[in-house]
Protein backbone atom coordinates (compact mmCIF):
# COMPACT_ATOMS: atom_id res chain seq x y z
CA UNK A 1 0.00 0.00 0.00
CA UNK A 2 0.86 3.49 -0.85
CA UNK A 3 2.47 5.73 1.97
CA UNK A 4 0.66 8.48 1.95
CA UNK A 5 2.31 12.00 3.65
CA UNK A 6 -0.18 13.43 6.07
CA UNK A 7 -1.28 16.91 5.74
CA UNK A 8 -0.23 19.14 9.08
CA UNK A 9 -2.95 20.37 10.23
CA UNK A 10 -3.41 23.55 12.89
CA UNK A 11 -2.11 22.06 15.59
CA UNK A 12 1.24 21.07 14.01
CA UNK A 13 1.73 24.62 13.36
CA UNK A 14 3.02 27.00 16.36
CA UNK A 15 2.06 30.62 16.00
CA UNK A 16 4.36 32.80 17.86
CA UNK A 17 3.19 36.48 18.34
CA UNK A 18 5.57 39.06 16.59
CA UNK A 19 6.90 41.78 17.68
CA UNK A 20 4.06 44.04 16.90
CA UNK A 21 1.85 41.04 18.04
CA UNK A 22 -1.15 40.93 20.64
CA UNK A 23 0.69 40.12 23.37
CA UNK A 24 4.28 41.76 23.29
CA UNK A 25 7.33 39.59 24.19
CA UNK A 26 9.29 41.00 26.94
CA UNK A 27 12.48 39.41 25.86
CA UNK A 28 13.70 37.66 22.59
CA UNK A 29 14.38 34.06 23.58
CA UNK A 30 17.45 33.05 21.44
CA UNK A 31 16.85 30.32 18.72
CA UNK A 32 18.38 27.88 20.71
CA UNK A 33 21.42 26.76 18.29
CA UNK A 34 22.74 24.84 20.52
CA UNK A 35 19.60 22.53 21.28
CA UNK A 36 20.03 18.80 20.66
CA UNK A 37 17.55 16.54 19.00
CA UNK A 38 15.85 13.66 21.05
CA UNK A 39 13.10 11.41 20.62
CA UNK A 40 10.31 11.12 23.59
CA UNK A 41 10.13 7.65 24.61
CA UNK A 42 7.64 8.03 27.75
CA UNK A 43 6.08 10.29 29.46
CA UNK A 44 4.93 10.60 32.96
CA UNK A 45 3.39 12.86 34.79
CA UNK A 46 4.90 15.90 33.15
CA UNK A 47 8.67 14.46 32.52
CA UNK A 48 9.66 13.23 29.35
CA UNK A 49 11.87 10.22 28.72
CA UNK A 50 14.08 11.46 25.54
CA UNK A 51 16.66 9.63 24.09
CA UNK A 52 19.86 11.08 22.28
CA UNK A 53 21.48 9.12 19.52
CA UNK A 54 24.74 10.83 18.23
CA UNK A 55 28.39 10.59 17.92
CA UNK A 56 28.79 9.93 21.62
CA UNK A 57 26.74 7.31 21.60
CA UNK A 58 22.86 6.77 22.67
CA UNK A 59 21.73 8.58 26.46
CA UNK A 60 18.58 9.06 28.07
CA UNK A 61 17.70 12.43 29.29
CA UNK A 62 14.95 13.30 31.76
CA UNK A 63 13.01 16.56 30.47
CA UNK A 64 10.36 19.04 30.93
CA UNK A 65 8.65 21.06 28.64
CA UNK A 66 9.61 25.09 28.31
CA UNK A 67 7.06 27.10 28.80
CA UNK A 68 7.25 28.65 25.22
CA UNK A 69 5.73 25.19 23.86
CA UNK A 70 2.73 26.84 24.97
CA UNK A 71 -0.61 24.23 25.09
CA UNK A 72 1.10 21.93 22.53
CA UNK A 73 1.31 18.39 24.07
CA UNK A 74 4.29 16.68 23.66
CA UNK A 75 3.90 12.93 22.69
CA UNK A 76 5.69 9.48 22.54
CA UNK A 77 7.39 9.19 19.22
CA UNK A 78 7.97 13.32 19.00
CA UNK A 79 11.31 14.51 17.96
CA UNK A 80 12.39 17.05 20.28
CA UNK A 81 15.22 20.28 20.66
CA UNK A 82 16.32 20.18 24.13
CA UNK A 83 18.36 22.27 25.79
CA UNK A 84 20.00 23.04 29.44
CA UNK A 85 21.18 20.00 31.23
CA UNK A 86 21.36 17.35 28.32
CA UNK A 87 24.19 15.28 30.66
CA UNK A 88 21.52 12.88 31.07
CA UNK A 89 23.44 12.66 34.75
CA UNK A 90 21.28 11.53 37.33
CA UNK A 91 18.94 13.94 39.00
CA UNK A 92 19.22 16.25 36.28
CA UNK A 93 16.54 18.45 33.99
CA UNK A 94 16.96 19.24 30.30
CA UNK A 95 14.23 21.57 28.77
CA UNK A 96 12.00 20.71 25.65
CA UNK A 97 12.12 24.10 23.70
CA UNK A 98 10.85 22.73 20.26
CA UNK A 99 8.70 19.82 18.90
CA UNK A 100 10.07 19.18 15.26
CA UNK A 101 6.80 19.06 12.94
CA UNK A 102 5.47 15.29 13.00
CA UNK A 103 4.94 12.96 9.55
CA UNK A 104 2.12 11.73 11.37
CA UNK A 105 -0.30 11.98 14.55
CA UNK A 106 -2.50 8.83 15.88
CA UNK A 107 -4.94 10.90 17.97
CA UNK A 108 -8.17 9.90 19.45
CA UNK A 109 -11.52 12.28 20.20
CA UNK A 110 -12.82 12.79 23.64
CA UNK A 111 -14.90 9.64 25.00
CA UNK A 112 -15.95 8.31 28.58
CA UNK A 113 -13.12 7.79 29.75
CA UNK A 114 -11.25 10.75 28.76
CA UNK A 115 -13.05 14.41 27.80
CA UNK A 116 -10.05 15.68 26.06
CA UNK A 117 -9.46 14.97 22.22
CA UNK A 118 -5.40 13.82 22.24
CA UNK A 119 -2.78 13.22 20.21
CA UNK A 120 -1.55 9.68 21.26
CA UNK A 121 1.82 9.23 19.42
CA UNK A 122 3.33 11.23 16.72
CA UNK A 123 5.70 9.80 13.90
CA UNK A 124 4.84 6.40 13.96
CA UNK A 125 3.98 4.74 9.99
CA UNK A 126 2.52 1.15 11.32
CA UNK A 127 -0.61 0.72 13.64
CA UNK A 128 -0.92 -2.99 14.48
CA UNK A 129 -3.88 -4.14 15.76
CA UNK A 130 -3.38 -7.07 17.99
CA UNK A 131 -6.52 -8.79 18.58
CA UNK A 132 -6.87 -12.55 20.06
CA UNK A 133 -8.77 -14.90 17.98
CA UNK A 134 -10.35 -16.14 21.60
CA UNK A 135 -10.36 -15.49 25.26
CA UNK A 136 -11.17 -13.19 25.01
CA UNK A 137 -13.04 -13.04 22.06
CA UNK A 138 -11.90 -10.80 19.14
CA UNK A 139 -14.19 -7.28 18.29
CA UNK A 140 -14.43 -7.11 14.85
CA UNK A 141 -16.16 -3.45 15.69
CA UNK A 142 -13.28 -2.93 17.29
CA UNK A 143 -10.79 -4.05 14.52
CA UNK A 144 -12.93 -1.89 12.39
CA UNK A 145 -12.23 1.41 14.54
CA UNK A 146 -8.65 0.95 15.23
CA UNK A 147 -8.04 0.54 11.44
CA UNK A 148 -9.82 3.72 10.49
CA UNK A 149 -7.97 5.19 12.98
CA UNK A 150 -4.89 4.33 11.46
CA UNK A 151 -5.96 4.81 8.29
CA UNK A 152 -7.29 8.48 9.45
CA UNK A 153 -3.57 9.19 10.94
CA UNK A 154 -1.65 8.19 7.21
CA UNK A 155 -0.33 4.74 9.16
CA UNK A 156 -0.62 1.74 7.77
CA UNK A 157 -2.60 -1.15 9.12
CA UNK A 158 -0.87 -4.74 10.41
CA UNK A 159 -3.62 -7.17 11.95
CA UNK A 160 -1.67 -9.17 14.81
CA UNK A 161 -3.91 -12.33 15.48
CA UNK A 162 -2.79 -13.66 18.66
CA UNK A 163 -4.02 -17.31 20.35
CA UNK A 164 -3.94 -18.92 17.17
CA UNK A 165 -3.07 -21.97 19.48
CA UNK A 166 -6.72 -21.63 20.86
CA UNK A 167 -8.70 -21.60 17.53
CA UNK A 168 -7.98 -21.05 14.01
CA UNK A 169 -8.09 -17.32 12.13
CA UNK A 170 -10.27 -18.67 9.30
CA UNK A 171 -13.62 -16.74 10.21
CA UNK A 172 -12.23 -13.44 11.33
CA UNK A 173 -9.62 -13.06 8.46
CA UNK A 174 -12.77 -13.78 5.84
CA UNK A 175 -14.18 -10.37 7.38
CA UNK A 176 -10.57 -8.44 6.57
CA UNK A 177 -10.27 -10.52 3.04
CA UNK A 178 -11.56 -7.48 0.26
CA UNK A 179 -9.26 -4.96 2.84
CA UNK A 180 -6.15 -6.37 1.89
CA UNK A 181 -4.74 -5.29 5.31
CA UNK A 182 -1.29 -7.29 6.35
CA UNK A 183 -2.47 -9.85 8.73
CA UNK A 184 0.04 -11.88 11.21
CA UNK A 185 -0.89 -14.88 13.11
CA UNK A 186 0.93 -15.58 16.17
CA UNK A 187 0.55 -18.56 19.31
CA UNK A 188 1.86 -19.36 22.65
CA UNK A 189 5.52 -20.36 22.06
CA UNK A 190 5.55 -19.74 18.35
CA UNK A 191 7.99 -18.12 15.97
CA UNK A 192 7.85 -14.18 15.99
CA UNK A 193 10.07 -14.35 12.47
CA UNK A 194 7.07 -12.80 10.33
CA UNK A 195 6.01 -10.04 12.85
CA UNK A 196 9.57 -9.32 13.16
CA UNK A 197 9.97 -8.67 9.11
CA UNK A 198 7.14 -6.64 9.36
CA UNK A 199 8.17 -4.12 12.44
CA UNK A 200 11.67 -4.09 10.34
CA UNK A 201 12.78 -0.55 9.96
CA UNK A 202 9.36 0.88 10.84
CA UNK A 203 7.74 2.84 13.86
CA UNK A 204 4.83 0.80 15.30
CA UNK A 205 2.05 1.97 17.34
CA UNK A 206 0.88 -1.52 19.05
CA UNK A 207 -2.63 -1.15 20.20
CA UNK A 208 -5.07 -3.63 21.76
CA UNK A 209 -7.87 -3.96 24.31
CA UNK A 210 -6.53 -5.90 27.38
CA UNK A 211 -5.76 -9.26 27.78
CA UNK A 212 -4.97 -10.10 23.80
CA UNK A 213 -1.33 -11.00 24.60
CA UNK A 214 -0.08 -7.48 23.54
CA UNK A 215 2.62 -7.24 26.74
CA UNK A 216 3.55 -11.26 25.90
CA UNK A 217 3.96 -9.83 22.18
CA UNK A 218 6.62 -6.59 23.23
CA UNK A 219 8.49 -8.78 26.64
CA UNK A 220 8.65 -11.38 23.46
CA UNK A 221 9.91 -8.93 20.65
CA UNK A 222 12.14 -6.60 23.24
CA UNK A 223 13.86 -9.21 25.79
CA UNK A 224 14.49 -6.62 28.31
CA UNK A 225 10.91 -4.78 28.12
CA UNK A 226 9.89 -6.20 31.08
CA UNK A 227 6.40 -5.23 30.31
CA UNK A 228 3.86 -6.35 32.78
CA UNK A 229 1.95 -9.99 31.86
CA UNK A 230 -1.93 -9.88 33.11
CA UNK A 231 -3.82 -12.69 33.61
CA UNK A 232 -7.79 -13.11 31.86
CA UNK A 233 -10.22 -12.35 33.97
CA UNK A 234 -12.31 -16.35 34.60
CA UNK A 235 -15.48 -14.07 34.87
CA UNK A 236 -15.07 -10.83 32.60
CA UNK A 237 -12.63 -12.64 30.23
CA UNK A 238 -10.88 -9.44 29.85
CA UNK A 239 -7.22 -8.70 31.13
CA UNK A 240 -6.13 -6.10 33.62
CA UNK A 241 -4.29 -3.30 32.30
CA UNK A 242 -1.31 -3.91 34.24
CA UNK A 243 0.73 -1.09 32.57
CA UNK A 244 -0.80 2.23 31.99
CA UNK A 245 1.79 4.38 30.11
CA UNK A 246 3.00 4.59 26.10
CA UNK A 247 6.74 3.66 25.86
CA UNK A 248 8.71 3.29 22.63
CA UNK A 249 11.22 0.19 22.87
CA UNK A 250 13.87 0.03 20.09
CA UNK A 251 13.52 -3.36 18.63
CA UNK A 252 16.98 -5.70 19.08
CA UNK A 253 19.41 -4.55 16.41
CA UNK A 254 18.06 -0.89 16.16
CA UNK A 255 15.86 -2.31 13.51
CA UNK A 256 12.89 -0.06 14.53
CA UNK A 257 10.73 0.81 17.04
CA UNK A 258 7.78 -0.57 18.72
CA UNK A 259 5.18 1.95 20.96
CA UNK A 260 3.11 -0.09 23.31
CA UNK A 261 -0.18 2.06 24.44
CA UNK A 262 -1.60 0.23 27.44
CA UNK A 263 -3.64 3.02 28.33
CA UNK A 264 -5.09 3.23 25.15
CA UNK A 265 -8.68 1.45 25.66
CA UNK A 266 -10.49 3.01 23.32
CA UNK A 267 -10.74 5.07 19.98
CA UNK A 268 -12.83 8.26 19.84
CA UNK A 269 -13.24 8.77 15.91
CA UNK A 270 -15.61 11.65 15.85
CA UNK A 271 -12.93 13.75 14.86
CA UNK A 272 -12.22 11.58 11.32
CA UNK A 273 -13.23 12.98 8.32
CA UNK A 274 -14.32 10.42 5.56
CA UNK A 275 -11.57 11.16 2.92
CA UNK A 276 -9.09 10.24 5.00
CA UNK A 277 -10.57 7.16 5.38
CA UNK A 278 -11.64 7.18 1.69
CA UNK A 279 -7.85 7.77 0.61
CA UNK A 280 -6.76 4.21 1.73
CA UNK A 281 -9.16 2.87 -0.76
CA UNK A 282 -7.35 3.44 -4.18
CA UNK A 283 -9.73 2.32 -6.53
CA UNK A 284 -11.93 3.69 -5.07
CA UNK A 285 -10.95 7.45 -3.98
CA UNK A 286 -10.34 8.20 -7.37
CA UNK A 287 -14.17 7.26 -7.94
CA UNK A 288 -15.02 9.44 -4.99
CA UNK A 289 -13.18 12.29 -6.60
CA UNK A 290 -14.73 11.93 -9.79
CA UNK A 291 -18.44 10.90 -8.79
CA UNK A 292 -19.12 12.04 -5.60
CA UNK A 293 -21.02 15.58 -4.46
CA UNK A 294 -19.22 17.44 -2.38
CA UNK A 295 -19.51 16.41 1.92
CA UNK A 296 -20.44 13.44 0.22
CA UNK A 297 -20.04 10.95 3.27
CA UNK A 298 -20.38 7.88 1.24
CA UNK A 299 -23.63 6.27 3.00
CA UNK A 300 -26.31 7.82 1.05
CA UNK A 301 -27.92 7.30 -1.56
CA UNK A 302 -26.64 9.41 -4.04
CA UNK A 303 -23.18 8.85 -3.16
CA UNK A 304 -21.27 8.08 -6.59
CA UNK A 305 -19.31 5.58 -5.93
CA UNK A 306 -22.54 2.95 -6.21
CA UNK A 307 -22.12 3.83 -10.24
CA UNK A 308 -18.18 3.52 -9.67
CA UNK A 309 -18.09 -0.21 -8.64
CA UNK A 310 -21.46 -1.28 -11.67
CA UNK A 311 -19.06 0.63 -13.90
CA UNK A 312 -16.31 -2.60 -12.83
CA UNK A 313 -13.72 0.29 -11.85
CA UNK A 314 -13.83 -1.44 -8.10
CA UNK A 315 -15.39 -4.43 -6.58
CA UNK A 316 -18.34 -4.72 -4.26
CA UNK A 317 -17.16 -6.09 -1.49
CA UNK A 318 -14.27 -2.91 -1.51
CA UNK A 319 -17.25 -0.37 -1.38
CA UNK A 320 -18.93 -2.26 1.05
CA UNK A 321 -15.97 -2.58 3.42
CA UNK A 322 -15.09 0.57 3.17
CA UNK A 323 -18.93 1.56 4.09
CA UNK A 324 -18.38 -1.20 6.99
CA UNK A 325 -15.49 0.86 8.54
CA UNK A 326 -17.18 4.82 7.75
CA UNK A 327 -20.27 3.16 9.88
CA UNK A 328 -17.97 2.56 12.68
CA UNK A 329 -17.02 6.17 13.36
CA UNK A 330 -20.89 6.09 14.73
CA UNK A 331 -21.78 5.51 18.28
CA UNK A 332 -19.64 4.75 21.34
CA UNK A 333 -16.11 3.67 21.05
CA UNK A 334 -16.02 0.30 22.55
N1 LIG B 1 -3.25 -19.35 24.69
C1 LIG B 1 -2.54 -18.25 24.54
N2 LIG B 1 -2.46 -17.36 25.56
C2 LIG B 1 -1.74 -16.25 25.38
C3 LIG B 1 -1.08 -15.97 24.16
N3 LIG B 1 -0.47 -14.75 24.29
C4 LIG B 1 -0.73 -14.31 25.53
N4 LIG B 1 -1.48 -15.22 26.22
C5 LIG B 1 -2.00 -15.11 27.60
O1 LIG B 1 -3.01 -14.11 27.65
C6 LIG B 1 -3.00 -13.44 28.90
C7 LIG B 1 -2.94 -11.93 28.70
O2 LIG B 1 -1.68 -11.61 28.10
P1 LIG B 1 -1.03 -10.15 28.22
O3 LIG B 1 0.21 -10.22 27.40
O4 LIG B 1 -0.91 -9.70 29.63
O5 LIG B 1 -2.15 -9.29 27.51
P2 LIG B 1 -2.22 -7.70 27.32
O6 LIG B 1 -2.90 -7.52 26.02
O7 LIG B 1 -0.89 -7.11 27.46
O8 LIG B 1 -3.15 -7.28 28.49
P3 LIG B 1 -3.03 -6.01 29.45
O9 LIG B 1 -1.70 -6.10 30.16
O10 LIG B 1 -4.20 -6.19 30.35
O11 LIG B 1 -3.14 -4.83 28.56
C8 LIG B 1 -1.79 -14.00 29.67
O12 LIG B 1 -2.25 -14.99 30.55
C9 LIG B 1 -0.93 -14.61 28.57
O13 LIG B 1 -0.14 -15.68 29.06
C10 LIG B 1 -1.19 -16.92 23.07
O14 LIG B 1 -0.67 -16.75 21.97
N5 LIG B 1 -1.93 -18.04 23.33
Amino acid sequence: MARRTRDYDEDDVRIRPGRRGSRPRTRIRPAHEDAVTALVTAVDRGRYRCLVQDASGEREITAMRARELGRKSVVVGDRVALVGDVTGKPDTLARIVRIEPRTSTLRRTADDTDPFERVIVANADQLAIVAALADPEPRPRLIDRQLVAAYDAGMDPLLVLTKADLTSPASLLEIYDALGVPFVVTERGGELGELRDLLAGRVTVLVGHSGVGKSTLVNALVPDADRAVSHVNAVTGRGRHTSSSALALELPGGDGWIIDTPGVRSFGLAHVKPENVVDAFEDLAEGAAERCPPQCDHLQADCGLDSWVADGHAGQARLDSLRRLLRSREGEPE
